[in-house]
């Protein structure tokens, strides 16, 4: 089932939630709302669910498929919802708790009690609980609970499932576990569902397309692999990951910035390169074209990569290097380590220096 938002906006009394806004995702994506807090994701999915009205001046139109929502009853969108506190009936067993929806549909409509059953083994069975069909929530862990919310969403056969931070309550590993699951899950029956996350990596990990949000705008919309290399604006690529930044004044192709400096093809003025930790090399000596002196001040070896933490005088932050271990080793890496550091490629984003700043202040504010 498709989702088509056209110029939906939101107003809470005078305060904008959500500037008018299009959005189109298509029949069995997944896709992401990410940004940080305030920035409009939620209000954007309770929109979608019918939990809470679009403005009506300018007058937005919601479409799932070829149905037209707009004005439609959330109990009759044929929505499913997983929201981050799992909110399970705590007296009624797993079983209970998939069936319930079911079980309270009019008459003519119910499924036979039989059918019920049938259905709610096979959810069970999907989300690999079946075992459990007769405990309690209390007696089940957060992601075992989460996983039956999912259950219990999916019961009623949605035409779109949505998801809101469904495990921010959760620690990192079941959090990573559920995210692969449910991706599986997905994957195998193939219907549309959009969820909420303010966590990068969850967002990059999890989706076929993320919609970046902040301030109630949408920034950019793109596949994750499109949206790391090709962010449209530095809010984006500031959002999407660490970043090192190299403030200085170019002059004859010659970026300086105390005794640091870097050959660059720019003209002559103040200028600022971004680079992602990935993209800083770590030398032994300076080359022709890159003289960054750093000093290591921190190693993290967890993980596929090492991070190592830069401080030079010539930097206002610290700076972030991700190298392979195979590096690591070879560098002989210690804190104390005196090394030179060469940008492999770095990005710009001259015209929003300013603005981009501002709006990135009052976020974080
Ligand atoms: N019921 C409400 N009444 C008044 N203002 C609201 C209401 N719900 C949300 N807002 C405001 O609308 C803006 C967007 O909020 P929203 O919850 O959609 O953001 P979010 O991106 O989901 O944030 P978070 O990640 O913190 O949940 C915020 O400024 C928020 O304060």
């Amino acid at each position: 089932m498709s989702i088509r938002l056209q110029n939906v906006a939101k107003h809470f009394g005078n305060s904008r939630a959500l500037e008018p806004l299009n959005l189109d995702i298509r029949d069995g994506e997944l896709v992401g709302l990410l940004g940080p807090s305030g920035s409009g994701k939620t209000t954007l999915l309770r929109i979608m669910a019918g939990l809470e009205s679009a403005d009506r001046e300018p007058a937005g139109r919601i479409q799932f498929g070829d149905r037209d929502v707009t004005n439609l009853h959330v109990r009759d969108r044929r929505v499913g919802f997983v929201f981050q506190h799992y909110a399970l009936f705590r007296h009624m067993s797993v079983f209970d708790n998939v069936a319930f929806g079911l079980t309270v549909m009019p008459r003519k409509s119910r499924p036979t009690s039989g059918e019920i059953r049938a259905r709610v083994h096979r959810l069970l069975e999907m989300v690999q609980l079946e075992q459990l069909a007769n405990r309690y929530p209390a007696q089940l862990s957060g992601g075992q609970q989460q996983r039956v919310s999912l259950a219990r969403a999916l019961a009623l056969r949605p035409d779109v499932l949505l998801l809101d931070e469904p495990f921010g309550a959760l620690d990192a590993k079941v959090r990573q576990e559920l995210r692969r699951w449910l991706r599986h899950l997905h994957d195998e029956l193939n219907f549309t569902s959009v969820f909420v996350t303010h966590d990068q990596e969850e967002a990059l990990e999890l989706s076929d397309r993320v919609v970046v949000m902040s301030n109630g705008r949408i920034e950019q919309i793109d596949t994750p692999d499109a949206l790391y290399r090709a962010p449209v604006n530095r809010f984006v690529f500031e959002f999407l990951g660490d970043v090192n930044h190299l403030e200085g004044s170019v002059r004859s192709g010659v970026l300086t910035c105390g005794d640091a400096s870097l050959k660059v093809a720019l003209p002559d003025g103040e200028d600022e390169l971004l680079l992602r930790p990935h993209e800083v090399e770590l030398v032994e000596a300076p080359t022709a074209d890159a003289h960054l002196p750093v000093t290591v001040t921190a190693i993290s070896p967890v993980g596929a990569e090492v991070r190592v933490e830069l401080e030079a005088d010539w930097l206002g932050e610290p700076w972030l290097a991700t190298i392979r271990h195979a590096d690591f080793e070879r560098l002989n890496l210690a804190r104390g380590v005196r090394l030179f550091a060469v940008p492999r490629r770095w990005h710009r984003f001259p015209e929003e220096r300013t603005a981009a700043a501002m709006s990135l202040l009052e976020t974080v504010s």
